[in-house]
């Protein structure tokens, strides 16, 4: 059984992360201010908001990538992820994918994904090292999963956008993350291609955590369960898709400030 299948899910309403009062200041323009975020173990967070609005930001600070000037940011209860470096909090179970795919296109996708194990670290040894019996039923899981198995053996520069983005989302996985961070992972895909995610995303957040900034409502509209919605550094609203399509602060905010697919 994979780690984190056993380790996930300690109680539902349990959080996995608690952020309290942030504050991101950057040469005294504050891109976060007071902003307040939680999340239970088990969710499939959106996080949506105007050009802006932080949602990149509190990512990035999540991730360790920037520091907070206030507030703090707990990662299950007891890990304070604001005195924690980038990779060490990477270690920690949190794993970040940035909107463009970034695969090694002349390796396979099963070489991709092998290299992505925790086990394995450097380059030679990954693509040499003898893969164990358990090693292999996770790396087929995971492909079967991302729907790539007939394609195991491609090289990842022959895949398609999207192939692409799954194949990055799988190698994200194959370091078993509790908490997954996703940028966009739709973006530039087609319609099928799309659909194929977020069904992808409600199957991952079955056993992981994940909060996904997406500025495609439709997507948004399809997908979500319970969505954030910041604006100038932080939350405005939080709720179901029919709480925030109905409420007048996200309408005033949206209004006359972007045309996009489906909103
Ligand atoms: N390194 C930086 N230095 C100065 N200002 C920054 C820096 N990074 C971001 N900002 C500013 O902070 C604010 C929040 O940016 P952020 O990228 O988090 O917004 P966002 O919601 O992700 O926007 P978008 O949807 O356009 O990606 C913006 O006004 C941005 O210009």
């Amino acid at each position: 059984m994979l780690r984190q299948l056993a380790s996930q899910q300690p109680g539902i309403d349990q959080k996995i992360l608690s952020v309290t009062g942030l504050e991101v200041d950057f040469d005294g323009f504050k891109a976060l201010r007071n902003l307040d975020f939680s999340l239970q173990y088990g969710e499939l967070r959106f996080l949506i908001g105007p050009n802006g609005a932080g949602k990149t930001t509190l990512l990035d600070v999540i991730c360790g990538k920037i520091k907070p000037s206030q507030g703090s940011v707990y990662f299950k209860d007891t890990i304070d992820l604001t005195k924690h470096q980038e990779h060490q909090i990477a270690g920690l179970g949190i794993g970040r994918k940035f909107q463009a795919p970034s695969v090694f296109s002349t390796l396979t996708v099963f070489e991709n994904l092998a290299l992505s194990m925790k086990q394995q670290r450097g380059l030679l040894s990954a693509l040499w090292a003898k893969t164990t019996n358990e090693q292999r039923e996770r790396l087929h899981l995971r492909m079967d999963m991302i729907g790539l198995k007939s394609k195991a053996n491609e090289r990842a520069g022959s895949l398609s956008h999207g192939e692409k983005q799954w194949l990055e989302i799988g190698m994200l996985l194959m370091q078993e993350p509790d908490l997954l961070l996703l940028d966009e992972p739709a973006a530039g895909m087609t319609d099928s291609e799309t659909e194929k995610t977020g069904e992808l995303l409600h199957e991952i957040a079955a056993n992981q955590t994940i909060i996904v900034v997406e500025h495609d409502m439709a997507f948004v509209r399809q997908f979500a369960k319970t969505v954030t919605v910041l604006h100038e550094g932080t939350v405005l609203v939080e709720g179901n898709m029919t709480d925030i399509q109905n409420d007048e602060k996200v309408a005033e905010v949206y209004l006359g400030r972007r045309v996009e697919r489906g909103a």
